[in-house]
């Protein structure tokens, strides 16, 4: 990557905000900071991180640290803004000044043209509210969220989901990105799924260029004038007219999005499989409480091996059941958001270290959670729930063993030693290629 762009020459440029500062959302605050910088034709220096206001002391393990007043609170944002560090989700690591941390949703997004989505999945829609009126209307989203947003109506997509609420497109950041390695520089790769539809140019057609890192990628929408017809990731055309980004603006395409994530420690694949990328961040969550589960117990590296075969199987079998045509396999087994990101979740993820720690002290995952993460959030137990519910209401869950199991062990229905002879069934979970 190098540090000036072919796309330059364009009036103005990209303000990005990233909404959310958790450990992954200060991460890539800090990762987009660092390339807002190298790439000045593009991106506007300053990045908007909006913070879920806190008082918080300054942990030991920061080298800001007051030993002789350890219980004095500070403002979060304050801290942020004037150590360059996020002393509670993120200690220890140096944020780029260009980072600023703002306590106000509305104004961190105020005339943000890149809107980066990186929060707990449990907080997006009372997020989604507050920002609804307050984005540009050409705005667009990245989620870096891994969950899937269940309804009684179905199972869609936070991509999709903050798309359609907002009027926007959103695409997804998902891979093996365990935020702490990545903020450290250690290096690692991650999927960026973006393929916003086709501008509603019949009358008046717009020639489509072709993506480099992408053949297949379209990338009229920033070209025609008018609104575009939304199609989800599944094709289906929704209310959502796109606003074009403005000719002033460079192009919000694969290049620039992988200009604004790509650094030498953190290498981007660009893709258009939107809900196969989304789905396989989620789906994980709950596998790697499976994996936690059984290494608690003692079992090994093969009884974990076991767990993540069992459980890409049905992270591809939802994604191919539910979404369609429109999953590609190859996003689950190819990608850095499919088995990369089901292999280190499974090694060393929260979920995996938390339902672990679970089954060694006999106690609940909440209640590891709950002491062990300092405000930190799980997504596999919400999630699976979620998807329980989904597959319980379709009459699905045996179709479905491994994310029944792991339901069924945080209900305290199962017990971990249940699991081999639940997924056994799984020898009938078949893949439609
Ligand atoms: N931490 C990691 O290694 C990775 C996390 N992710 C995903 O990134 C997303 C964000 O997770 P993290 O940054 O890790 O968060 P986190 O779990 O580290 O932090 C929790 C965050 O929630 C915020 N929060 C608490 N109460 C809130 C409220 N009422 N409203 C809004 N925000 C509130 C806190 O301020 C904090 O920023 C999740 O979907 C996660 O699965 C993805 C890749 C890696
Ligand atoms: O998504 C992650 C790694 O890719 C992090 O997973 P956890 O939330 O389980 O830590």
């Amino acid at each position: 990557m190098t540090a000036t762009s072919s796309l330059g020459g364009h009036a103005k440029k990209h303000k990005v905000t990233v909404v959310g500062s958790g450990n992954w959302g200060s991460t890539i605050s800090k990762i987009v900071a660092e390339n807002t910088r190298e790439h000045p034709d593009l991106f506007e220096e300053t990045v908007q991180m909006w913070v879920y206001e806190e008082e918080v002391t300054i942990p030991a393990k920061s080298a800001h640290h007051d030993a002789s007043d350890p219980d004095k609170k500070h403002k979060l944002t304050e801290l942020i803004n004037t150590l360059h560090e996020n002393v509670k989700y993120l200690p220890g690591i140096d944020l780029p000044p260009n980072v600023v941390a703002n306590p106000s949703l509305q104004d961190a997004v105020r005339d943000s043209s890149i809107l980066v989505f990186n929060l707990p999945h449990q907080f997006i829609a009372n997020v989604c509210k507050q920002l609804k009126g307050h984005i540009l209307p050409f705005a667009r989203g990245i989620s870096c969220i891994k969950g899937v947003n269940v309804t009684d109506d179905g199972v869609s997509l936070f991509s999709e989901w903050i798309g359609d609420g907002l009027g926007i497109y959103c695409g997804a950041l998902s891979g093996a990105n365990i935020a702490s390695e990545i903020a450290a520089e250690k290096w690692s790769e991650t999927t960026i799924a973006y393929d916003p539809p086709p501008m509603d140019n019949s009358r008046n057609p717009t020639p489509r260029s072709r993506s480099p890192v992408n053949p297949g990628f379209d990338l009229s929408i920033t070209a025609a004038d008018g609104a575009a017809v939304h199609r989800d990731a599944r094709g289906r055309a929704s209310k959502t007219r796109l606003t074009p980004v403005p000719p002033e603006y460079p192009p919000l395409d694969h290049d620039t999005f992988s200009q604004l994530f790509h650094r030498p420690y953190f290498h981007v694949s660009m893709v258009s499989d939107v809900a196969g990328v989304s789905l396989g961040g989620a789906l994980k969550n709950i596998v790697a409480l499976a994996a936690g589960f059984v290494d608690g117990r003692g079992w090994g590296d093969n009884a974990k091996a076991a767990i993540m075969r069992v459980g890409l199987m049905e992270m591809v079998k939802f994604g191919k059941e539910f979404f369609g045509e429109t999953v590609e396999t190859g996003t689950f087994t190819e990608e850095s958001a499919g088995v990369a990101d089901l292999i280190t979740s499974c090694s060393g993820g929260r979920n995996f270290r938390c339902a672990k720690m679970a089954v060694e002290r006999g106690v609940s995952v909440e209640e590891v959670e709950r002491t062990e993460l300092n405000g930190q959030m799980l997504q596999g137990t919400s999630t699976a729930r979620e998807v329980n519910s989904f597959l319980k209401a379709r009459g699905k869950e045996r179709e479905y063993p491994l994310f029944t199991a792991v339901i069924g062990i945080l209900d305290g229905k199962y017990e971990v030693d249940d699991i081999p002879s639940l997924v056994a069934k799984s020898a009938h979970v078949s893949v439609k290629h």
